[in-house]
């Protein structure tokens, strides 16, 4: 290897060791050879021998190290998805250009070229296949990833369990559990420590997952659809536009995380997985959904009042989940519904916030804002919610997007609403008390589960009309 990739590796190797050194200050202790070499003595518990850097180096530079890890497939297995999706045993088309292979298992040799193709490294590589196994660099390594850093793991037990340690997210309390005594008392005893939290670590994301296509982009992240190596399904990977290194940024991008984690998963909220930082970008992994109620097809205008109907009830039965954990959205428009095998979720957790005000309030997108959260009156946040479905439903008949100022936007938070022609009155009626100028004369959504507007089938319209 060469001597800049060599001392490249050394650097990083030294960060990881440094980290892991103080994340677990009384299990570890450092010492220092008489030939100056610095040795990183790892409790028992780790399953680790005392390994110099020269040493660790070794196993680092070396082809073994940078191969995609076998991650405990059977020999012989037949891949069970597709790149449609469709989970069809035996009956998987390879992408062009790429032939699989059955075998699974490194066989003695494989490191030499003379080897079998593993069929999950051969469908997962964003490398040529020869990338893999001969001539294998840090230089092609930090092609495919971010940094010598990111690279992906060894299957040598020590390096795995170094790795893993470098990676042991903080400890931060969750603000939006209430009265768990048990998460209270353990965590207030740890301080949030995000400084420098996953910086030096091998990378996750791409030792995890395969990313096949980015699907969605916001204000402040990129939405990736991932195949996950382990269980071969899809999901989606929210990952922050930008590196997160303050303190602040990272507690304003977990908000989501943490909002999601506090609340039981329901059918009509998208589900979380999981979350970490890395290269202090924040990734969040959630369930992969078909599309958002933004992207319609506009030619589909104007949906039948029964498919708003079914559409809406279902964000009510999220919208009342939410809030009988103690949240709120804040931020409820089409862009952050979405729709998966035609049922509706919420999504976009990034403005969640306690109803009783203890977490700081940040307004969501303003279109669907009501006055009084624009003049910072937030003693009823759950009927902000309420306001924001009524504008995203009024807009979705309407079939215009709403506006963020003049005289649209002034009448709406006025009660004065243009006629929506082909809808019928109730529920033309229906969206205007949603959008009641009044916050406590619109209904809670618990209220709204027993209106009568509301049949409870699903319906496929939106289905059938959403572009990808
Ligand atoms: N779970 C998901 N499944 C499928 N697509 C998704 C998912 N989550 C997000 N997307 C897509 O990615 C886009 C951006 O995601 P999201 O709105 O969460 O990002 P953001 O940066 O928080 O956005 P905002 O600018 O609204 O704050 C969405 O509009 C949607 O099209």
């Amino acid at each position: 290897m060469e001597s800049v990739e060599r001392l490249c590796l050394s650097q990083k190797l030294r960060q990881v060791c440094l980290d892991t050194a103080t994340t677990s200050a009384s299990a570890s202790a450092s010492t220092r050879s008489a030939e100056g070499n610095v040795y990183h003595s790892i409790s028992p518990a780790d399953g680790l021998t005392a390994i110099s850097e020269n040493e660790v180096l070794d196993m680092l530079s070396s082809q073994d190290f940078f191969c995609t890890p076998d991650f405990v497939t059977p020999t012989e297995q037949q891949i069970v998805v597709d790149f449609d999706g469709n989970k069809e045993k035996g009956n998987v088309s390879p992408p062009k250009g790429l032939t699989p292979m059955r075998s699974k298992r490194p066989r003695p040799g494989w490191l030499s070229g003379n080897h079998p193709h593993s069929e999950l490294e051969i469908y997962c590589s964003d490398l040529p296949l020869e990338a893999h196994f001969s001539s294998f660099s840090a230089s092609k390594c930090e092609q495919l990833y971010d940094d010598t850093a990111s690279c992906p793991s060894s299957t040598n037990a020590r390096l795995a369990a170094l790795r893993r340690r470098a990676l042991s997210p903080p400890c931060i309390k969750n603000p939006f559990l209430y009265n768990d005594p048990e998460i209270g008392t353990s965590t207030n005893k740890l301080r949030a420590k995000f400084q420098g939290a996953g910086t030096s670590c091998l990378s996750r994301y791409r030792e995890e997952f395969h990313e096949i296509q980015e699907i969605g982009l916001g204000n402040f992240s990129r939405v990736f659809k991932v195949l996950k190596r382990i269980d071969g399904c899809f999901y989606a990977i929210k990952r922050s536009l930008h590196q997160l290194r303050q303190d602040g940024q990272r507690r304003q991008a977990i908000n989501e995380v943490q909002a999601l984690a506090a609340i039981d998963s329901h059918e009509n909220v998208v589900r979380y997985h999981t979350a970490w930082f890395e290269n202090d970008y924040l990734y969040i992994q959630m369930e992969l959904c078909d599309n958002s109620l933004r992207s319609w097809k506009a030619e589909a205008y104007p949906p039948p009042e029964k498919s708003l109907l079914g559409g809406m009830l279902q964000i009510i039965k999220a919208l009342a989940h939410i809030h009988s954990h103690g949240l709120v959205h804040l931020d409820i428009k089409p862009d952050n519904i979405y729709v998966r095998k035609g049922i509706y979720k919420l999504g976009d957790f990034g403005r969640a916030t306690r109803l009783d005000g203890s977490i700081s309030v940040e307004e969501g997108d303003s279109r669907y804002m009501p006055l009084e959260i624009l003049n910072e009156d937030y003693s009823q946040l759950q009927k902000a919610d309420i306001f924001a479905l009524g504008a995203t439903f009024y807009e979705l008949a309407r079939g215009s997007p709403l506006t963020s100022s003049g005289t649209q936007f002034q009448a709406l938070r006025q009660g004065k609403h243009a006629l929506l022609p082909g809808f019928s009155l109730p529920f033309q009626n229906l969206l205007k008390g949603l959008m009641h100028p009044i916050s406590k004369m619109r209904p809670t959504a618990a209220d709204l589960l027993n209106h009568a507007l509301f049949n409870h089938g699903k319906d496929a319209y939106f289905v059938q009309h959403l572009k990808r």
